[in-house]
Protein backbone atom coordinates (compact mmCIF):
# COMPACT_ATOMS: atom_id res chain seq x y z
CA UNK A 1 0.00 0.00 0.00
CA UNK A 2 1.35 3.20 -0.90
CA UNK A 3 1.48 6.37 1.30
CA UNK A 4 -1.20 8.48 -0.38
CA UNK A 5 -3.11 5.69 -0.16
CA UNK A 6 -3.55 6.87 3.94
CA UNK A 7 -6.29 9.65 3.17
CA UNK A 8 -8.33 7.83 0.90
CA UNK A 9 -11.46 8.40 0.47
CA UNK A 10 -10.26 12.07 0.61
CA UNK A 11 -8.92 13.44 -2.47
CA UNK A 12 -8.75 16.74 -1.45
CA UNK A 13 -8.28 19.13 1.72
CA UNK A 14 -10.09 21.78 2.45
CA UNK A 15 -8.72 24.79 5.35
CA UNK A 16 -11.92 26.55 6.32
CA UNK A 17 -11.33 29.79 7.83
CA UNK A 18 -13.30 33.04 9.19
CA UNK A 19 -11.42 35.30 6.69
CA UNK A 20 -10.75 39.07 6.81
CA UNK A 21 -10.04 42.41 5.24
CA UNK A 22 -7.03 42.96 2.74
CA UNK A 23 -7.85 46.41 2.30
CA UNK A 24 -9.72 49.66 3.46
CA UNK A 25 -12.09 48.88 0.38
CA UNK A 26 -12.82 45.24 1.45
CA UNK A 27 -14.09 46.75 5.54
CA UNK A 28 -17.57 47.39 4.82
CA UNK A 29 -18.50 44.70 2.29
CA UNK A 30 -16.60 41.90 4.54
CA UNK A 31 -18.40 43.80 7.89
CA UNK A 32 -21.93 43.04 6.06
CA UNK A 33 -21.20 39.33 5.43
CA UNK A 34 -19.59 38.98 9.20
CA UNK A 35 -23.42 40.92 10.24
CA UNK A 36 -25.72 39.66 7.52
CA UNK A 37 -28.86 39.55 8.27
CA UNK A 38 -28.60 42.05 11.19
CA UNK A 39 -29.27 44.94 9.85
CA UNK A 40 -26.65 47.02 10.96
CA UNK A 41 -26.28 50.58 9.23
CA UNK A 42 -23.14 51.03 7.33
CA UNK A 43 -22.13 53.76 9.23
CA UNK A 44 -21.81 51.38 12.64
CA UNK A 45 -20.27 48.89 10.61
CA UNK A 46 -17.08 51.65 9.71
CA UNK A 47 -16.83 52.04 13.34
CA UNK A 48 -16.70 48.41 14.33
CA UNK A 49 -14.14 48.03 11.50
CA UNK A 50 -11.74 50.44 13.22
CA UNK A 51 -9.63 48.29 14.59
CA UNK A 52 -9.13 47.35 11.12
CA UNK A 53 -8.70 50.75 9.51
CA UNK A 54 -6.24 51.05 12.03
CA UNK A 55 -3.89 48.53 10.39
CA UNK A 56 -4.80 49.93 6.42
CA UNK A 57 -7.86 47.52 6.58
CA UNK A 58 -5.78 44.25 6.30
CA UNK A 59 -6.32 41.77 8.70
CA UNK A 60 -3.45 39.14 9.45
CA UNK A 61 -5.77 35.99 8.77
CA UNK A 62 -5.70 35.28 5.27
CA UNK A 63 -1.88 35.50 5.37
CA UNK A 64 -1.89 33.47 8.43
CA UNK A 65 -3.55 30.62 6.31
CA UNK A 66 -1.33 30.82 3.36
CA UNK A 67 1.23 30.02 5.43
CA UNK A 68 -0.49 27.23 7.29
CA UNK A 69 -1.74 25.92 3.84
CA UNK A 70 2.18 25.86 3.19
CA UNK A 71 3.63 24.20 6.38
CA UNK A 72 0.54 21.39 5.98
CA UNK A 73 1.51 20.81 2.36
CA UNK A 74 5.11 20.73 3.31
CA UNK A 75 3.94 18.16 5.98
CA UNK A 76 2.04 16.03 3.45
CA UNK A 77 4.86 16.23 1.48
CA UNK A 78 6.89 15.05 3.92
CA UNK A 79 4.47 11.85 4.45
CA UNK A 80 4.60 11.24 0.57
CA UNK A 81 0.80 12.11 0.53
CA UNK A 82 -0.40 14.01 -2.45
CA UNK A 83 -3.50 15.59 -1.87
CA UNK A 84 -4.23 19.75 -2.89
CA UNK A 85 -4.82 21.54 -0.02
CA UNK A 86 -7.48 24.16 -0.50
CA UNK A 87 -8.52 27.43 0.87
CA UNK A 88 -11.87 28.78 1.63
CA UNK A 89 -13.23 31.32 4.08
CA UNK A 90 -16.88 31.85 5.33
CA UNK A 91 -16.51 35.93 4.80
CA UNK A 92 -13.83 36.68 2.63
CA UNK A 93 -12.34 35.69 -0.73
CA UNK A 94 -11.65 32.83 -2.06
CA UNK A 95 -15.47 31.70 -0.56
CA UNK A 96 -15.90 28.59 0.06
CA UNK A 97 -17.78 27.51 -3.05
CA UNK A 98 -14.70 29.24 -4.90
CA UNK A 99 -12.79 26.11 -2.72
CA UNK A 100 -15.10 23.69 -4.02
CA UNK A 101 -14.93 24.71 -7.15
CA UNK A 102 -11.58 24.39 -7.16
CA UNK A 103 -12.21 20.89 -5.59
CA UNK A 104 -14.13 19.38 -8.86
CA UNK A 105 -11.66 21.10 -11.11
CA UNK A 106 -8.90 18.67 -9.32
CA UNK A 107 -11.75 15.92 -9.99
CA UNK A 108 -12.20 15.54 -6.74
CA UNK A 109 -15.11 13.90 -5.08
CA UNK A 110 -14.65 13.61 -1.38
CA UNK A 111 -13.10 16.40 0.30
CA UNK A 112 -12.36 16.51 4.50
CA UNK A 113 -12.57 19.79 5.69
CA UNK A 114 -10.14 21.50 8.73
CA UNK A 115 -11.49 24.67 10.12
CA UNK A 116 -9.28 27.04 11.95
CA UNK A 117 -11.47 27.16 14.96
CA UNK A 118 -11.19 24.18 17.24
CA UNK A 119 -13.50 24.39 20.09
CA UNK A 120 -17.25 23.47 19.84
CA UNK A 121 -20.32 26.56 19.88
CA UNK A 122 -22.52 27.84 17.18
CA UNK A 123 -20.00 30.24 15.85
CA UNK A 124 -16.54 27.91 15.59
CA UNK A 125 -18.17 24.78 14.13
CA UNK A 126 -22.02 24.40 13.21
CA UNK A 127 -21.42 27.95 11.32
CA UNK A 128 -18.80 26.82 9.18
CA UNK A 129 -21.18 23.55 8.92
CA UNK A 130 -23.93 25.89 7.42
CA UNK A 131 -21.69 27.87 5.16
CA UNK A 132 -20.79 24.78 3.46
CA UNK A 133 -24.04 23.76 2.81
CA UNK A 134 -24.61 27.17 1.35
CA UNK A 135 -21.12 27.12 -1.00
CA UNK A 136 -22.61 23.30 -1.90
CA UNK A 137 -25.87 24.39 -3.10
CA UNK A 138 -24.37 27.69 -5.07
CA UNK A 139 -22.04 25.73 -6.72
CA UNK A 140 -25.14 24.19 -8.29
CA UNK A 141 -25.39 20.44 -10.18
CA UNK A 142 -21.94 20.53 -10.80
CA UNK A 143 -21.24 19.44 -7.22
CA UNK A 144 -24.10 16.63 -7.14
CA UNK A 145 -22.48 13.95 -5.98
CA UNK A 146 -19.02 15.85 -4.13
CA UNK A 147 -19.11 14.52 -0.67
CA UNK A 148 -17.76 17.14 2.38
CA UNK A 149 -16.68 15.44 5.55
CA UNK A 150 -14.76 16.87 8.21
CA UNK A 151 -12.21 16.85 11.44
CA UNK A 152 -13.87 16.57 14.72
CA UNK A 153 -13.54 19.79 16.32
CA UNK A 154 -9.39 19.43 18.11
CA UNK A 155 -9.26 20.89 21.36
CA UNK A 156 -8.65 18.13 22.88
CA UNK A 157 -5.67 16.90 20.03
CA UNK A 158 -2.13 16.75 21.41
CA UNK A 159 -1.09 18.50 18.53
CA UNK A 160 -2.72 21.80 20.10
CA UNK A 161 -2.40 21.10 23.78
CA UNK A 162 1.09 20.65 23.54
CA UNK A 163 2.25 23.54 21.09
CA UNK A 164 0.43 25.41 24.47
CA UNK A 165 2.31 24.04 26.97
CA UNK A 166 5.67 24.43 25.36
CA UNK A 167 5.02 28.12 24.65
CA UNK A 168 3.25 28.92 28.48
CA UNK A 169 6.10 27.15 29.57
CA UNK A 170 8.91 29.15 28.25
CA UNK A 171 7.06 32.31 28.55
CA UNK A 172 6.75 31.81 32.26
CA UNK A 173 10.76 30.93 32.39
CA UNK A 174 11.76 34.33 31.02
CA UNK A 175 10.21 35.62 34.36
CA UNK A 176 12.39 36.31 37.43
CA UNK A 177 9.45 34.44 39.58
CA UNK A 178 7.44 32.49 37.23
CA UNK A 179 5.24 30.91 39.88
CA UNK A 180 4.16 34.64 40.59
CA UNK A 181 2.33 35.47 37.35
CA UNK A 182 -0.71 35.54 37.11
CA UNK A 183 -2.19 33.08 33.74
CA UNK A 184 -4.98 34.49 31.79
CA UNK A 185 -6.10 31.96 29.37
CA UNK A 186 -8.43 33.95 26.90
CA UNK A 187 -10.69 33.08 24.91
CA UNK A 188 -13.55 34.74 22.47
CA UNK A 189 -16.54 36.03 24.21
CA UNK A 190 -19.71 34.63 22.94
CA UNK A 191 -23.38 35.27 24.22
CA UNK A 192 -24.36 33.35 27.12
CA UNK A 193 -27.11 31.60 25.16
CA UNK A 194 -24.62 30.61 22.61
CA UNK A 195 -22.41 28.65 25.96
CA UNK A 196 -25.45 27.35 27.09
CA UNK A 197 -26.57 25.60 24.17
CA UNK A 198 -22.94 24.37 23.03
CA UNK A 199 -22.49 20.60 22.78
CA UNK A 200 -24.22 17.48 21.82
CA UNK A 201 -28.16 18.91 22.14
CA UNK A 202 -28.88 16.71 25.16
CA UNK A 203 -29.22 19.59 27.37
CA UNK A 204 -25.75 19.73 29.44
CA UNK A 205 -24.96 23.07 26.99
CA UNK A 206 -21.74 25.01 28.31
CA UNK A 207 -19.30 22.83 26.10
CA UNK A 208 -17.25 25.96 24.82
CA UNK A 209 -16.60 26.72 27.85
CA UNK A 210 -16.30 23.20 29.62
CA UNK A 211 -13.62 22.52 26.61
CA UNK A 212 -11.98 25.85 27.56
CA UNK A 213 -11.61 24.81 31.38
CA UNK A 214 -10.49 21.43 30.75
CA UNK A 215 -7.39 23.06 28.82
CA UNK A 216 -6.84 25.18 30.92
CA UNK A 217 -6.53 22.88 33.87
CA UNK A 218 -4.60 20.11 31.62
CA UNK A 219 -1.62 22.97 31.03
CA UNK A 220 -1.74 24.16 34.75
CA UNK A 221 -1.11 20.48 35.18
CA UNK A 222 1.38 20.40 32.85
CA UNK A 223 3.32 23.59 32.79
CA UNK A 224 3.18 23.33 36.78
CA UNK A 225 5.40 19.90 36.85
CA UNK A 226 7.83 21.50 34.21
CA UNK A 227 8.65 24.13 35.97
CA UNK A 228 7.99 23.42 39.61
CA UNK A 229 5.71 25.76 40.14
CA UNK A 230 1.97 25.70 40.81
CA UNK A 231 -0.22 27.24 38.06
CA UNK A 232 -3.41 28.24 38.70
CA UNK A 233 -4.72 30.08 35.34
CA UNK A 234 -7.66 31.31 35.03
CA UNK A 235 -10.51 31.50 32.02
CA UNK A 236 -10.95 35.31 30.66
CA UNK A 237 -12.60 36.60 27.35
CA UNK A 238 -12.12 38.84 25.16
CA UNK A 239 -13.65 40.63 21.90
CA UNK A 240 -17.43 40.78 22.76
CA UNK A 241 -19.86 42.66 20.63
CA UNK A 242 -23.51 42.50 20.30
CA UNK A 243 -25.61 44.54 22.35
CA UNK A 244 -25.19 45.50 26.00
CA UNK A 245 -28.66 44.10 26.78
CA UNK A 246 -27.52 40.95 26.01
CA UNK A 247 -25.19 39.02 28.22
CA UNK A 248 -22.13 37.60 26.40
CA UNK A 249 -19.14 35.35 28.86
CA UNK A 250 -16.86 37.48 31.43
CA UNK A 251 -14.95 38.38 32.85
CA UNK A 252 -13.68 40.88 30.08
CA UNK A 253 -9.60 40.02 30.16
CA UNK A 254 -9.30 44.23 30.60
CA UNK A 255 -11.83 44.24 34.04
CA UNK A 256 -9.67 41.22 34.86
CA UNK A 257 -6.26 42.84 34.34
CA UNK A 258 -7.81 45.97 36.37
CA UNK A 259 -8.55 43.61 39.22
CA UNK A 260 -5.39 41.74 39.36
CA UNK A 261 -3.48 45.53 39.44
CA UNK A 262 -5.55 45.94 42.33
CA UNK A 263 -4.38 43.09 44.15
CA UNK A 264 -0.62 42.95 43.43
CA UNK A 265 1.85 44.10 40.53
CA UNK A 266 2.91 40.51 39.40
CA UNK A 267 3.17 40.27 35.91
CA UNK A 268 0.21 38.86 34.10
CA UNK A 269 0.59 36.24 31.38
CA UNK A 270 -2.29 36.21 28.40
CA UNK A 271 -2.82 32.42 27.06
CA UNK A 272 -5.13 33.09 23.94
CA UNK A 273 -6.05 28.94 24.09
CA UNK A 274 -9.20 30.38 22.19
CA UNK A 275 -7.11 30.55 18.72
CA UNK A 276 -4.67 29.02 16.75
CA UNK A 277 -2.59 32.16 15.61
CA UNK A 278 -2.54 35.86 15.29
CA UNK A 279 -5.11 37.30 13.86
CA UNK A 280 -7.05 40.46 14.85
CA UNK A 281 -8.73 39.49 18.06
CA UNK A 282 -4.73 38.78 19.33
CA UNK A 283 -3.11 41.71 17.35
CA UNK A 284 -5.83 44.47 18.61
CA UNK A 285 -7.74 43.16 21.38
CA UNK A 286 -4.75 41.88 23.20
CA UNK A 287 -1.21 42.96 22.45
CA UNK A 288 -3.09 45.97 21.69
CA UNK A 289 -6.00 46.75 23.87
CA UNK A 290 -4.91 44.49 26.65
CA UNK A 291 -1.17 45.32 27.06
CA UNK A 292 -2.15 48.96 26.76
CA UNK A 293 -4.44 48.52 30.19
CA UNK A 294 -1.53 46.19 31.62
CA UNK A 295 0.72 49.47 31.18
CA UNK A 296 -2.23 52.00 32.41
CA UNK A 297 -2.76 50.01 35.81
CA UNK A 298 0.93 49.38 35.85
CA UNK A 299 1.51 45.43 35.75
CA UNK A 300 3.84 43.73 33.45
CA UNK A 301 2.04 41.66 30.69
CA UNK A 302 3.43 38.60 28.77
CA UNK A 303 1.75 37.50 25.28
CA UNK A 304 1.87 33.83 24.79
CA UNK A 305 2.30 33.24 21.09
CA UNK A 306 -0.17 30.95 19.92
CA UNK A 307 0.34 27.22 18.03
CA UNK A 308 0.28 28.28 14.12
CA UNK A 309 4.19 28.60 14.69
CA UNK A 310 4.94 25.80 16.50
CA UNK A 311 6.53 22.70 14.65
CA UNK A 312 4.28 20.42 15.97
CA UNK A 313 1.13 21.90 15.20
CA UNK A 314 0.61 21.91 11.42
CA UNK A 315 1.97 17.75 11.70
CA UNK A 316 -1.02 17.35 14.82
CA UNK A 317 -3.41 18.55 11.81
CA UNK A 318 -2.45 16.15 9.54
CA UNK A 319 -2.56 13.46 11.97
CA UNK A 320 -6.36 14.30 12.60
CA UNK A 321 -6.81 14.55 9.12
CA UNK A 322 -5.53 11.10 8.43
CA UNK A 323 -7.17 9.69 11.66
CA UNK A 324 -10.56 11.09 9.87
CA UNK A 325 -10.04 8.96 6.73
CA UNK A 326 -9.15 6.10 8.85
CA UNK A 327 -12.51 6.61 10.09
CA UNK A 328 -13.94 7.45 6.46
CA UNK A 329 -12.70 3.91 5.49
CA UNK A 330 -14.71 2.23 8.29
CA UNK A 331 -11.71 1.38 10.55
CA UNK A 332 -11.90 0.97 14.01
CA UNK A 333 -9.89 4.81 15.30
CA UNK A 334 -8.42 5.41 18.32
CA UNK A 335 -8.64 9.38 18.63
CA UNK A 336 -5.48 11.28 19.83
CA UNK A 337 -6.36 13.12 22.52
CA UNK A 338 -4.57 14.87 25.45
CA UNK A 339 -7.60 15.37 27.40
CA UNK A 340 -9.16 12.18 28.78
CA UNK A 341 -12.71 11.55 27.64
CA UNK A 342 -15.54 13.41 25.55
CA UNK A 343 -13.40 13.56 22.47
CA UNK A 344 -15.90 15.18 19.59
CA UNK A 345 -17.40 13.43 16.87
CA UNK A 346 -16.70 14.21 13.37
CA UNK A 347 -19.77 13.95 12.21
CA UNK A 348 -22.35 16.42 14.46
CA UNK A 349 -24.80 15.29 16.54
CA UNK A 350 -28.52 16.41 15.39
CA UNK A 351 -29.40 19.75 16.78
CA UNK A 352 -25.53 20.20 18.55
CA UNK A 353 -24.48 23.56 18.71
CA UNK A 354 -27.83 25.12 17.51
CA UNK A 355 -27.98 28.32 15.34
CA UNK A 356 -30.46 30.40 17.80
CA UNK A 357 -31.85 32.95 14.93
CA UNK A 358 -32.78 29.95 12.23
CA UNK A 359 -32.62 26.29 11.03
CA UNK A 360 -30.48 26.62 8.68
CA UNK A 361 -28.99 23.21 6.65
CA UNK A 362 -25.36 22.30 7.41
CA UNK A 363 -23.49 19.55 6.12
CA UNK A 364 -20.87 17.11 8.02
CA UNK A 365 -23.73 16.22 10.89
CA UNK A 366 -26.08 13.58 11.34
CA UNK A 367 -29.25 15.44 10.65
CA UNK A 368 -28.29 16.38 7.52
C1 LIG B 1 -16.36 31.95 18.83
C2 LIG B 1 -15.84 32.94 17.83
C3 LIG B 1 -14.63 32.86 17.15
C4 LIG B 1 -13.60 31.76 17.26
C5 LIG B 1 -13.87 30.69 16.24
C6 LIG B 1 -13.46 31.04 14.84
O1 LIG B 1 -12.27 31.32 14.62
O2 LIG B 1 -14.33 31.06 13.95
C7 LIG B 1 -14.56 34.01 16.30
C8 LIG B 1 -13.50 34.30 15.42
C9 LIG B 1 -13.33 35.43 14.65
N1 LIG B 1 -14.14 36.53 14.61
C10 LIG B 1 -13.62 37.41 13.72
C11 LIG B 1 -14.18 38.65 13.38
C12 LIG B 1 -15.46 39.10 13.79
N2 LIG B 1 -16.33 38.46 14.65
C13 LIG B 1 -17.48 39.20 14.79
C14 LIG B 1 -18.60 38.86 15.57
C15 LIG B 1 -18.74 37.73 16.39
N3 LIG B 1 -17.80 36.73 16.60
C16 LIG B 1 -18.35 35.77 17.44
C17 LIG B 1 -17.72 34.59 17.87
C18 LIG B 1 -16.49 34.14 17.40
N4 LIG B 1 -15.68 34.78 16.48
C19 LIG B 1 -19.68 36.16 17.75
C20 LIG B 1 -20.64 35.38 18.60
C21 LIG B 1 -19.91 37.38 17.12
C22 LIG B 1 -21.19 38.21 17.17
C23 LIG B 1 -21.90 38.22 15.92
C24 LIG B 1 -22.26 36.86 15.40
O3 LIG B 1 -23.18 36.24 15.98
O4 LIG B 1 -21.61 36.40 14.42
C25 LIG B 1 -17.37 40.34 13.96
C26 LIG B 1 -18.46 41.37 13.71
C27 LIG B 1 -18.20 42.66 14.29
C28 LIG B 1 -18.47 42.70 15.75
O5 LIG B 1 -19.62 42.37 16.10
O6 LIG B 1 -17.56 43.09 16.48
C29 LIG B 1 -16.10 40.29 13.34
C30 LIG B 1 -15.48 41.29 12.40
C31 LIG B 1 -12.42 36.86 13.13
C32 LIG B 1 -11.54 37.51 12.07
C33 LIG B 1 -10.36 38.16 12.70
C34 LIG B 1 -9.45 38.84 11.73
O7 LIG B 1 -9.91 39.58 10.85
O8 LIG B 1 -8.21 38.63 11.85
C35 LIG B 1 -12.24 35.63 13.71
C36 LIG B 1 -11.14 34.64 13.47
FE1 LIG C 1 -15.77 36.82 15.92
Amino acid sequence: MSAAADLAPYDAILLGSFGGPESAEEVVPYLRRVTAGRNIPDERLVEVGEHYYARGGRSPINDLNRDLIVRLGAELERRGLEVPVLWGNRNSEPFFADALHEALGHGATRVVALFTSAYSCYSSCRQYREDLAAALEQVGPAGDGLVVDKVRQYVHHPGLGRAWARALTAALRELPEPGAARVLYVTHSIPVAMDDTSGPGDGEGNLYTDQHLRLARRLDEVVGAELGATVRGELVFCSRSGPPSQPWLEPDVNDRIEQLAAESSAPVVLAPIGFVSDHMEVVHDLDTEAAETARRVGVPFVRVPTPHGDDEFAPGLVDLLLERAAEARGEVVVPATWLPGDVRPSVCDPGCCPNLRVAKPALCGRDG
